[in-house]
């Protein structure tokens, strides 16, 4: 199995759990309430300006040009996803980010963020290993909780953006990139599992981030999600 095929089939059951969560099964039954949504869009306006941030810092580390060359279209403009904010507060009659309350980073945005930058420390495989589940956790549940009839709830075009319907808004390829980047390394094995902690442990953060602002949670809780990272090492 080539590696990013490893990394994959090991997150499938927190995948699972992720679709599960109560933000997302709010989003398709359109019952997602003001104070999760507002949550939610503080939170991640501040995490995708910095993930911009960590991305730029893989470009600067790339180990040959070819692979510069590779991330530097990619490099995120931190307001490349506010559309999908926009759609969210739009939902509850909020028209622009500029109108709610200035962010501070809930623990967990912050543990995410450091998480980001202390792979950035270690290596560049390690980097991009961490900034992978964001790119590739929201369109995997995407794909499948995107509803395949016509339907008047309005944060369905937010499910929609990360099943990449709206390309030309927001291109979902990232993910793609940074995988084959991974693969066309060799890594030895003890390696491997390093990388894939990395991957495992930026999925559980992702569980967490919707917790989080589904709750609006202002103290971090450890592994809270019914999946250890044990479990996910050994699958
Ligand atoms: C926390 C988080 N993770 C992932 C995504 C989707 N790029 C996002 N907007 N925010």
């Amino acid at each position: 199995m080539i590696f990013s095929e490893v990394l994959k089939s090991h997150a499938e059951p927190l995948v699972k759990e992720i679709i599960q969560h109560p933000f997302l099964t709010d989003i398709t039954t359109n019952t997602l309430a003001p104070a999760a949504i507002i949550a939610y869009v503080q939170q991640d306006e501040f995490y995708l300006s910095q993930y911009a941030l960590a991305l730029k810092a893989a470009a600067d580390l790339a180990p040959s040009p070819t692979i510069a060359h590779v991330l530097m279209p990619l490099l995120f403009e931190p307001n490349s996803e506010s559309i999908a904010h926009t759609w969210l507060l739009k939902s509850i009659d909020i028209s622009q980010v500029e109108q709610l309350p200035t962010t501070v980073p809930n623990p967990t945005t912050q543990a995410y963020i450091d998480f980001l930058f202390a792979n950035k420390s270690k290596d560049f495989f390690s980097l991009i290993t961490a900034l992978l589940p964001c790119a590739w956790v929201y369109p995997e549940f995407a794909k499948q909780l995107v509803p395949q009839e016509v339907t008047d709830n309005p944060l369905i075009n937010w499910l929609q953006l990360y099943d990449n319907q709206f390309p030309d808004l927001l291109k979902m390829d990232l993910a793609t990139v940074l995988f084959t980047i991974l693969d066309q390394e060799t890594f030895t094995q003890s390696k491997q599992q390093q990388l894939l902690a990395i991957f495992l442990q930026g999925c559980i953060y992702e569980w967490h981030f919707f917790d989080a602002t589904y709750f609006q949670k202002t103290r971090l809780l450890a592994n809270t999600s019914t999946i250890t990272m044990e479990e996910l090492m050994n699958a």
